[in-house]
């Protein structure tokens, strides 16, 4: 199911734990949506990075955690997966004490793990969110587990509705999948965009245009593709004319094993899911 941002969320306070990249692209969209700033809370352990964001967004920003959730009903795991467990582990009587809605935007710690850390019993979101959620263009899978109850579901929804369009995953195991599609995929997009900028330099073109050509086309394509209401195969034959540039060009693709290549790649982030998620138990 997809749903999309719709009024501004109204906020019982959360507090984020970790203040980094993605923290950080989260809380501008809850304060772009017009959430109130006084409700969000931060622990985050690097000065500097506490001061942007109470400078850039007014929020309340702490140097540990502890400090950050007491009184929060939701709380927003943004640390890195090496070190999640342990973070967990320094909440666990607060946890206990006051039965948050836990939301984790880590990729791989399952829901099980992070309930397990936290002392258990509770309901938690996994979430996988991507960078354009900095400009509000992201797209959030998210997975409840059965603690999770309708309202405490439309709270998760609303956080992350604010960075983009949310998509529902019933099966957690897809999560991995989900990471390696949309979470790691800007990237991808931004290989593709080095790429075509470096080829049309070496066939001649100066660097600045090469740039904007190749820019412009992902963001003009990207914009077909969720605009048209076409298939991306059927956009692609339209610039596909026979015996034409393109077709020489996508010949070249298919020959290279593009397809198998993004296939491997996929694979390769969801198995690295798996493992961040082995690894850090
Ligand atoms: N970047 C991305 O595109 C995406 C990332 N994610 C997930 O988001 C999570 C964060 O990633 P990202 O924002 O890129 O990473 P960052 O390193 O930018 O952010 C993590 C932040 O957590 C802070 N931190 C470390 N220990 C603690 C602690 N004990 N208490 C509070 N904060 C702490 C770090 O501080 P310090 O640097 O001082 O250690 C850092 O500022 C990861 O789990 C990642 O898997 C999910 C989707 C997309
Ligand atoms: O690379 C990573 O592990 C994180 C998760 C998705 C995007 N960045």
């Amino acid at each position: 199911m997809t749903e999309s941002a719709t009024a501004a969320p109204s906020l019982a306070p959360i507090a984020f734990i970790g203040g980094g990249n993605m923290a950080r692209s989260l809380i501008g969209g809850l304060v772009a949506a017009g959430a109130d700033r006084n409700r969000i809370r931060v622990a985050e352990p690097d000065a500097r990075t506490r001061a942007g964001l109470a400078e850039d967004f007014g929020v309340a920003c702490f140097a540990s955690a502890a400090e950050a959730v007491p009184g929060a009903a939701t709380w927003v795991f943004a640390v890195k997966p090496q070190v999640m467990r342990e973070v967990c582990e320094s909440l666990t009587p607060i946890a206990r004490a006051e039965r948050p809605l836990v939301v984790s935007i880590a990729a791989g710690i399952t829901a099980a793990q992070l309930d397990r850390w936290l002392g258990g019993g509770l309901a938690v979101v996994r979430a996988m969110p991507n960078t354009p959620a900095l400009l509000g263009a992201g797209v959030t899978g998210l997975f409840a587990n059965a603690r999770v109850d309708g309202g405490e579901r439309e709270r998760a929804n609303g956080l992350l509705a604010s960075a983009g369009q949310t998509v529902w995953i019933a099966d957690e195991a897809q999560m991995d999948a989900v990471t390696a599609t949309s979470g790691s995929g800007p990237a991808y997009v931004f290989l593709l965009a080095e790429a075509m900028e470096d080829a049309a330099i070496a066939q001649g073109l100066p660097a600045d245009a090469a740039r904007i050509l190749a820019q412009q086309t992902i963001l003009g394509a990207a914009r077909m593709l969720t605009g048209s209401g076409e298939p991306p195969a059927e956009l692609r034959r339209r610039v596909t004319s026979p015996n034409g540039t393109t077709q020489a060009a996508i010949e070249t693709f298919e020959a290279g094993g593009f397809r198998a290549l993004v296939g491997r790649a996929i694979e390769a982030a969801t198995r690295r899911g798996a493992e961040l998620s082995a690894a850090n138990d």
